[in-house]
């Protein structure tokens, strides 16, 4: 489970039993908000009424998920989302959402999965593969990637905004985090990605979601991104394709850590009249019929594999060439073919002479 508390004594005395409680987690988080920036989550998670107030309410906030579910964060952000109210006046009802979710893979909603993730050595190190709804590339999380998501009115949205308050934020905590922004986005530091960027705008909002690997298993993460095929074997997609970087650990800063600095920063940024709340929520009390219906889509195979964008191959010296439209093989020099799922015919490709 994820250890809520930023890094304190207690856990440099290695006091923190790695199967401490839930609620231990959270009072512990709390006291060292409280120690260190003067803020906590509240212990009490929002019921589903709670939640539906704030966020159809005008008005700015931050939530903090402690579930850790992929699934539920996900849907959450998008019933977020989706419910803002549309706003004329630039940032009136921005939000601050954090969540971190267990081992998986999250694929941009244009992306070839096939292209893009190792689907055995995903199963075989028990991550779960996710389709998003924003764009962008694939990247990989764990309890040691923070994921944080800004969401704004359209007419505010800048796709850099809010990565240069977050570098500067933590760059003037700590200086030498030497956090930087590069040209697509991302925040590198020594040159490696941190930090990855994705974004959606719809119905007059934006909003900007992000990953931060702050003490991830870069060794588990290894070879999960790089799905392997038979030579002979030519694409041809219509999607996105990830840009493929070098990744580290930002390694001195534990998640509890940032989320409080963020936290505490963006309260001090976006203040206007009123002080900005700070909520927590779980998977158990904040759960209504809009977000479980995006965790079945988010969940159902019709999303994560026949969707995505159409793409063509090749195996060259077999003279086959099949189409693929939303996961199935659609066109193909080879009539017996067509109707068949692409990932049958990728596990059989050996037989086709
Ligand atoms: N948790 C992560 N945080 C940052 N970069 C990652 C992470 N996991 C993998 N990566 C790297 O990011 C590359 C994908 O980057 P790309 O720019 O295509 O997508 P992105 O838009 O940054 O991702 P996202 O849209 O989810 O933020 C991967 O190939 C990998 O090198």
């Amino acid at each position: 489970m994820y250890n809520h508390s930023p890094m304190t004594q207690r856990e440099s005395e290695g006091a923190i039993k790695a199967n401490t409680s839930l609620e231990d987690d959270i009072n512990d988080f709390n006291k060292d908000m409280h120690d260190l920036y003067n803020i906590g989550f509240s212990k009490e998670t929002l019921s589903a009424s709670q939640l539906k107030d704030i966020v159809k309410a005008k008005g700015r906030f931050v939530l903090q998920s402690l579930s850790t579910n992929p699934y539920y964060n996900l849907a959450l952000e998008n019933y977020m989302f989706t419910n803002t109210p549309k706003t004329k006046k630039g940032f009136d009802s921005c939000r601050l959402l954090f969540y971190i979710n267990n081992k998986c893979a999250v694929i941009g909603k244009n992306q070839n999965l096939w292209q893009e993730v190792d689907l055995a050595q995903l199963k075989s190190k028990n991550f779960e593969l996710l389709r998003r709804f924003s764009g962008g590339g694939t990247v990989l999380h764990d309890l040691g990637n923070v994921n944080y998501s800004f969401l704004t009115s359209r007419d505010k949205f800048d796709t850099k905004f809010f990565n240069k308050k977050v570098i500067g934020w933590l760059n003037s905590s700590d200086p030498e985090l030497k956090l930087e922004l590069n040209d697509r986005g991302d925040i590198v530091q020594n040159g490696f990605k941190v930090s990855g960027s994705a974004y959606k705008i719809a119905g007059g909002k934006a909003y900007h979601h992000a990953t931060m690997l702050l003490n991830a298993n870069l060794e588990q993460f290894s070879g999960l991104l790089e799905p392997s095929f038979p030579s002979n074997m030519e694409w041809e997609s219509s999607g996105v394709q990830s840009v493929k970087s070098k990744i580290k650990n930002v390694g001195t800063i534990s998640p509890g850590q940032f989320i409080g600095l963020v936290s505490e920063r963006f309260q001090k940024s976006f203040k206007v009249d009123k002080n900005i709340p700070i909520y927590a929520c779980d998977e158990s009390t904040t759960i209504n019929d809009e977000i479980k219906d995006a965790m079945k889509s988010l969940q159902s195979d019709n999303w994560k594999y026949f969707s995505g964008p159409k793409f063509s191959i090749k195996l060259k010296d077999k003279n086959l060439k099949i189409q693929v439209v939303k996961g199935m093989v659609y066109e193909c020099n080879r009539k017996k073919l067509i109707g068949l799922e692409f990932n049958d015919f990728l596990e059989n490709i050996d037989s086709y002479t």
